[in-house]
C-alpha cells in the first residue's frame, strides 16, 4: 500500500493536470468530458491503480465498471491488467451494463414476481418476450431495476461489494440504465466516475438520455472536469476531427497552434463501382500487410449491415489471401471463453507453430477446475492433442470437411468435462448459454472452413489478432486502429433523422483511426443478395461528410 501522495501514473504516462485531479479525487463523484483520444478509458485505468495502490479501495472491496459493449468492457479489463497486473485486476470487474444486469437477475430472480416472475431457466432472446419464460435483451435492465428497488438485499449486495464505480462511454447512457445507476448507488458511500463525449453519442435511436452526463453532475453533485489532449491521431487527422469539432460543441476545439504538423494520412477515394472500390482497398490493405501493419490494426467501418457493404470487397480479400473478421456475422466469439477455447484447440491440432496458443489452452483448462495434480492434467491434455493430431495427419482426413473436425472437438469438450466449462463464465452457470456458445463456436468454424476449405485460416478470419476487422461504427466505440477505412460515405448509409446524429456516428468512425484514415465512395453499388428496399444502386457520395476532409 502507498500514501496517495506517492502514487504516480503507471506506464510511464503523463496526464494532464484534470485527468490527474480525476484520477486521484476519493471524496466527490466525478464526470469527465473529453473528445476522442482524450484518455479517458486510459484515465479509468489509472483511477483504478491508484485506488487500490493507495488502499482508497481496500480489499476486498471491488470497482465496477459498465461499459456499452462487449469490446469496450474487454478493452478496460486488458487495460486495468496491463497497467496494474491480474491480481487488482481480479478485483475489477468490467461489465457492459446488460451482462451486469443478468448477473443481478439470475442472482435475485426470485425479488421478480407477477407478470415478471422468471423461470430458473430462463432464456434470452433478442426480440421475443415470452411470460416467465423468455426476455429480451431490452428487458434485462428494467427487470435488474425492478429488484432493486424491491429488495434491500440486492441493493445492500451491490453497495457492499462496490467502493467504486466507472462508467465509460457515458455520453450514451439510457433512461432505464441511469435510473438504475441512480436507484443502486445514489447517496450511497459507493464514489462513481462517469466519463465520455457528447460528440459521439451514438445511441440516440436506443434512447440514450440526452444530456446524461449534466444530469449525473447535478443529481450526483459531481465534480466536472473537462481534458483537452489527443494521444490518438496524427495532426493532418485531428485537424479533420476540429472541423467537424467546430460545428458540433465549439467550445471544444482546439487552437489550430495545437494542431500543426504534417503526420497522418488522409485519403478520398472515388469510385465509379463498389467492384472498383473493393479492388482498390484490397490492394491497400495488402501493401499495409506486406509494410508489416498487424491485421489487428486495421479496421474497414461501415454504418449498417457491414456484411453487405462489404460482400464484394470480402470476396476480394478472400481472394487476396487476407484473413478478415466480420465482427457481425462472428459477433463477439473470441470474446466468449467457450468459442475461444474450442478456436485454441483447433489451432493447436491444426497450426503446430502456435506456442501461444498451447499455453492459453493449458491455463484456461487449468483454470477451468479440474482437480488433478500438477503435471497429471498437462500430460492427459498432452494425450488428446497428440490424438487429434495423429488423427488429422491420418491418411482419409479431409480437412476441408467440417464433418472431420466436429469429433475431435467433442472429444475434446467431453476431456475438459462440462462442470469445467460451465466454470468458466457465470453465464454459464444458468440457461442454455454455454450450449449455444459452443454451437455458435461450431457454426462459425464451420462457416469460414467452406469460405476456402483451409482450418488455419478459417481460424486466423476468427481471431482478433491475426484478422483485418470489418465493424460497423457502433462496435468500433472506444476502440482505436492504425489504418481505418470507412467504407461508403454516401447518405444511403450515412442517413438519418436527425443530422446531429449521423455527425456524430461519422465522428466516431473518423476518429478511430490513429495514422491513416480512408474514406470511399462507389458511384453505383450493386444490390447484395438479402439487401432490402432501401438498397440503391445509384449512389452518390455524402459530399458534406467528406467535405470535413478538405484542408487537411
Ligand atoms: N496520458 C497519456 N499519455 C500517452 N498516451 C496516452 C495517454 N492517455 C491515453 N493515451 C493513449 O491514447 C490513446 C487513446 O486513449 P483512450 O482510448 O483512453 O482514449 P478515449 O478518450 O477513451 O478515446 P475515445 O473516446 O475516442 O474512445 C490510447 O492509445 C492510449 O494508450
Amino acid at each position: 500500500m502507498i500514501r496517495p501522495e506517492d502514487w504516480t501514473p503507471v506506464g510511464g504516462l503523463q496526464l494532464e493536470p484534470n485527468a490527474l485531479k480525476a484520477v486521484r479525487e476519493t471524496s466527490a463523484n466525478v464526470v469527465v468530458t473529453a473528445g476522442p483520444g482524450a484518455g479517458k478509458t486510459e484515465l479509468l485505468a489509472q483511477r483504478a491503480d491508484f485506488l487500490f495502490r493507495t488502499g482508497a479501495s481496500p480489499y476486498p472491496k471491488r470497482i465496477l465498471a459498465i461499459s456499452f459493449k462487449v469490446d469496450a468492457a474487454r478493452n478496460l479489463q486488458s487495460r486495468v491488467r496491463l497497467r496494474s497486473g491480474s491480481q487488482y485486476a481480479a478485483r475489477f470487474d468490467s461489465f457492459t451494463f446488460h451482462a451486469f444486469a443478468k448477473r443481478l437477475i439470475d442472482n435475485f430472480r426470485p425479488a421478480l414476481t407477477g407478470v415478471n416472475a422468471l423461470d430458473p431457466d430462463y432464456r434470452l432472446d433478442e426480440r421475443t418476450r415470452i411470460q416467465s419464460e423468455q426476455i429480451t435483451f431490452d428487458d434485462l435492465v428494467p427487470l435488474a431495476l425492478e429488484i432493486l428497488q424491491k429488495n434491500t438485499y440486492a441493493r445492500g449486495a451491490l453497495r457492499q461489494t462496490y467502493s467504486h464505480v466507472f462508467m465509460d462511454e457515458f455520453q450514451d447512457a439510457t433512461t432505464a440504465q441511469y435510473a438504475f445507476l441512480k436507484e443502486a448507488f445514489a447517496g450511497t458511500g459507493v464514489q462513481l466516475i462517469g466519463v465520455g463525449d457528447t460528440k459521439q453519442r451514438i445511441m440516440g435511436f436506443a434512447d440514450a438520455l440526452r444530456g446524461v452526463m449534466a444530469t449525473f453532475a447535478t443529481d450526483f453533485s459531481a465534480l466536472g472536469l473537462k481534458l483537452y489532449q489527443n494521444f490518438r491521431s496524427k495532426p493532418r487527422l485531428r485537424r479533420m476531427q476540429n472541423r467537424m469539432i467546430l460545428e458540433m460543441d465549439p467550445a471544444a476545439a482546439s487552437p489550430p497552434a495545437d494542431l500543426e504538423g504534417e503526420e497522418g494520412v488522409l485519403q478520398v477515394l472515388r469510385f465509379a463501382t463498389d467492384e472498383d472500390e473493393a479492388i482498390a482497398v484490397t490492394d491497400l490493405v495488402c501493401g499495409w500487410l506486406d509494410a508489416g501493419v498487424p491485421p489487428r490494426e486495421i479496421a474497414v467501418l461501415a454504418r449498417q449491415q457491414p456484411h453487405l457493404i462489404t460482400s464484394v470487397l470480402g470476396g476480394h480479400l478472400a481472394a487476396a489471401g487476407i484473413p478478415y473478421r466480420n465482427e457481425q456475422q462472428s459477433q463477439d466469439m473470441t470474446a466468449e471463453p467457450v468459442p475461444a477455447l474450442i478456436f485454441n484447440f483447433l489451432r493447436v491440432v491444426a497450426d503446430k507453430g502456435r506456442p501461444e496458443a498451447y499455453a492459453e489452452l493449458v491455463r484456461v483448462v487449468t483454470r477451468g477446475g479440474i482437480e488433478e495434480a500438477d503435471g497429471v492434467l498437462d500430460s492427459k491434455l498432452r494425450a488428446i492433442l497428440l490424438n487429434a493430431r495423429a488423427a488429422v495427419r491420418a491418411a482419409g482426413f479431409d480437412a476441408t470437411d467440417f464433418a472431420s473436425w466436429e469429433p475431435l472437438i467433442q472429444t475434446f469438450l467431453e476431456f475438459v468435462t462440462r462442470p469445467a466449462l460451465s466454470a468458466l463464465s457465470p453465464a454459464y452457470q444458468q440457461g442454455s448459454r454455454l450450449d449455444d456458445m459452443i454451437t455458435k463456436a461450431l457454426e462459425s468454424f464451420e462457416r469460414e472452413l467452406n469460405v476456402d476449405g483451409d482450418p488455419i485460416g478459417a481460424l486466423d478470419r476468427l481471431s482478433e489478432e491475426d484478422a483485418v476487422r470489418i465493424l460497423t461504427v457502433h462496435k468500433c466505440k472506444g476502440l482505436e486502429f492504425e489504418k481505418v477505412i470507412v467504407l461508403g460515405v454516401e447518405p444511403q448509409f450515412f442517413w438519418g433523422d436527425d443530422d446531429a446524429d449521423v455527425k456524430a456516428e461519422f465522428f466516431v468512425a473518423i476518429s478511430r483511426a490513429k495514422d491513416e484514415l480512408v474514406l470511399t465512395t462507389a458511384q453505383s453499388r450493386l444490390k447484395p443478395a438479402g439487401a432490402g428496399y432501401r438498397w440503391k444502386v445509384d449512389s452518390p457520395p455524402h459530399e458534406e461528410l467528406l467535405g470535413y476532409a478538405d484542408g487537411s
